[in-house]
């Protein structure tokens, strides 16, 4: 090969911000606890070719002003203030034309303290943290939201067999299985007039309903069944994306000390995982453009 070299992409900007925004307007306080990566595309290339920094805003600013939002803006939900950030790096400063905004966001929950929840002390929550990514190009505004971490387990209503079997094939069938994953879910909106936390708090209760009323003949087909139901509940919905490692729990073979184990005592593998993923969309979505285009996973 010889063909010229070229700068053929770039993206920059200061990823992980670890921001947390307590309101104490009242003796009752909130907070609101987020990981929030900012990245700016445009016209930066002379700072890659030439050293040139004239274009360039520096991560340390992006830094900053993620900050100051927090107070400027408000931190209630996580996607409105992602989109005010995008809107800014977009609308503001002058050499960008497209902004990536990724956050996660730790949930705590009020101590309870003699019986009653208390005013300003937590426990974070063990369970999911909540996601959004926000991309603004030249062709549209786009949000995703989502969770991952949602540790979820059945112990019946799985079964996997049926499957196609070659030489190597040791698998037994079962009719009766544990079945736990650690989800991924995302979700495209087609809109940003929206309410984003009762649409959060309906696609969780949505998720962990058709996990557990769903008789599940693969995780495939459970995963099937999630992106369907989000899809017909919430019309401003295009699109969900899943991914799902399957936690085998093994049943442990306690035959060898003369014990019965009757799907009651398993061995809860770390490693390898099954990992099955699907994407559920309309037929008529609109075009998703850059909206699946990461940041902080480009390499990755
Ligand atoms: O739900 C499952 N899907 C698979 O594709 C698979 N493969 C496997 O070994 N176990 C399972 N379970």
């Amino acid at each position: 090969m010889s063909g010229s070299i070229e700068l053929s992409g770039h993206q920059y900007g200061k990823a992980e911000n670890r921001v947390v925004r307590i309101y104490r307007d009242t003796p009752r306080h909130e907070i609101h606890d987020i990981n929030v990566s900012t990245c700016l595309r445009g016209d930066f290339a002379d700072a890659y070719l030439t050293g040139d920094q004239s274009k360039v805003l520096p991560t340390d600013t992006q830094k900053q002003t993620a900050y100051s939002y927090a107070k400027e803006k408000g931190l209630i939900s996580i996607e409105t203030y992602g989109l005010e950030l995008a809107r800014h790096f977009v609308d503001d400063i002058e050499p960008v034309s497209g902004a990536r905004i990724e956050i996660e966001e730790y949930a705590w929950e009020r101590a309870i303290v003699d019986g009653s929840e208390h005013d300003y002390t937590w426990i974070r929550k063990g369970q999911e943290v909540r996601t959004a990514s926000i991309t603004i190009s030249d062709t549209g505004t786009w949000v995703i939201g989502g969770l991952k971490d949602l540790v979820i387990l059945k112990s019946t209503g799985s079964e996997f067999s049926g499957f196609l079997e070659d030489p190597y094939t040791v698998l037994e069938p079962t009719d009766d299985r544990v079945m736990a994953t650690t989800l991924v879910a995302q979700w495209r909106f087609v809109t940003t007039d929206v309410d984003w936390e009762s649409v959060y708090a309906g696609i969780k209760a949505q998720i962990v309903k058709q996990f557990a009323q769903v008789h599940s003949l693969a995780l495939q087909q459970t995963l099937f069944h999630i992106g369907k139901a989000i899809l017909e509940e919430f019309p401003i919905i295009a699109e969900v994306r899943l991914s799902a490692p399957n936690k085998h729990h093994f049943e442990y073979a306690l035959g060898r000390f003369g014990v019965e184990n009757d799907n009651e005592v398993f061995h809860a593998a770390d490693r390898p995982y099954g990992l099955i993923q699907a994407a559920v969309s309309r037929s008529d979505a609109p075009d998703a453009g850059p909206s699946w285009t990461t940041y902080a996973g480009w390499l990755s």
